[in-house]
């Protein structure tokens, strides 16, 4: 049947879930640490991108430790195998093929797997709109979800491709990073000229959250303040774009996820203050804090590239019933607290792939159609 989609809980029909077979290493060029910045500062027990201070190119490689690799594999098959016994019809995306190196006429990268579907795709009804990508090794992803998405297509939903960004250093509007002083800076450097007429349209699906007719986007660089532009022009009329200004560095769904109408699951109090106002008269559900003992331990080799509240990042089956990490029990007891069923799906390795159940899944159909939960208020952004 073709996409309907128009929010983040209701009855889930059908969804693509990524896949992690030939993963075999992350280039921290500038890109990378650009987008992974913020994480990577995070002083959170474990070593960082930057445990080994600053890169040189020879060693912007960072191959990936084969057992984790495979540990995913079997966490992301048992996600799989979750949502098809609780109904849900489920599709994959391409495997990578070996040694998917690629080069355009300014630089070269090798591609990553269609692990994180949910990042470069927004489905808003019946349309699936492939993003812009702003991590190189990125650019080609969505070429793994062609087959699903032409599916969709000749099912009758519509199929919309975001301008492809060229990626030159100087199309980055590095100003978040460097605006913050980090070391990263000394490690990325000026990259750009500092002409925004350089600056291109790059934004991922997860920097947006449906709530039916509005769709709240958050925006920290011009690249994704461009990205937004081009969605509220292109959805003028069907949906209301709501723009949140460095509400974070750009993914939101481990920060803010509507799990019913009038009800949030939010990372922590500090991030319900931030709200846009018509969200904060929503109930909320506050993640657990986490702690170490909640991870596995690594090393100096591996990349951490997600935050430790990557475990919020949950999936909802439908208005009571919600995927979650079988290894963050004190979240699936908060969950269960507040009257939810949990189907607790095992995740080990959420802090080295760059994401939780919700970054692994595209929710292509669900039940429903367009709702106006909140009219024409204003969102004071
Ligand atoms: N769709 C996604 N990949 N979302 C993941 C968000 C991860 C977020 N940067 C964190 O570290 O918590």
């Amino acid at each position: 049947m073709k996409a309907n989609s128009f929010n983040e809980w209701s009855r889930l029909r059908e969804a693509i879930v990524g896949t992690s077979a030939g993963y075999e290493a992350h280039e921290l060029e500038l890109s990378f640490r650009l987008f992974f910045n913020d994480v990577a500062h995070s002083s959170f027990f474990y070593p960082s991108i930057t445990a080994r201070g600053p890169l040189d190119a020879a060693d912007s490689r960072r191959d990936l430790n084969h057992r984790y690799v495979e540990e995913l594999a079997e966490d992301v098959e048992g996600l799989a195998q979750a949502l098809a016994s609780a109904g849900v019809v489920v599709h994959r995306p391409e495997a990578l093929p070996p040694g998917a190196r690629f080069s355009t006429p300014h630089w070269e990268a090798t591609m990553i797997p269609a692990l994180n579907v949910r990042d470069q795709t927004i489905v808003v009804g019946d349309e699936i709109i492939e993003t812009a990508p702003q991590v190189r090794a990125r650019q080609l992803e969505g070429d793994l979800l062609k087959p699903v998405l032409s599916r969709y297509f000749r099912e009758g939903s519509r199929w919309t491709s975001m301008p492809r960004p060229r990626m030159l250093d100087a199309s980055f509007d590095t100003s978040y990073v460097s605006g913050h002083a980090t070391p990263a800076i000394e490690d990325v450097g000026e990259s750009t000229d500092g002409s925004p007429d350089a600056f291109e349209i790059m934004l991922d699906g997860a920097q947006a959250v449906r709530f039916g007719k509005d769709i709240l986007v958050n925006v920290s660089t011009a690249n994704h303040l461009l990205g937004a532009e081009w969605l509220k022009r292109h959805l003028e009329g069907r949906f209301r774009v709501q723009i949140m200004h460095r509400f974070a560095d750009n993914h939101i769904d481990s920060l803010v996820l509507p799990l019913r109408p009038g009800l949030l699951l939010l990372r922590n109090p500090a991030v319900a203050d931030r709200l846009p106002a018509p969200l904060q008269a929503w109930d909320r559900i506050y993640a657990p804090t986490p702690s170490e003992v909640n991870f596995p331990v690594y090393g100096d080799d591996d990349v951490i590239i997600s935050s430790p509240y990557i475990d919020m990042n949950v999936l909802s089956v439908d208005e009571d019933t919600v995927v979650a990490n079988s290894l963050f029990p004190e979240l699936i007891s908060e969950l269960e607290r507040n009257g939810f069923d949990v189907i607790p799906v095992r995740h080990r390795h959420r802090r080295l792939f760059g994401g939780g159940f919700h970054c692994f899944t595209l929710d292509t159909v669900r039940d429903g159609g367009l709702e106006d939960y909140f009219g024409y208020v204003d969102w004071g952004l």
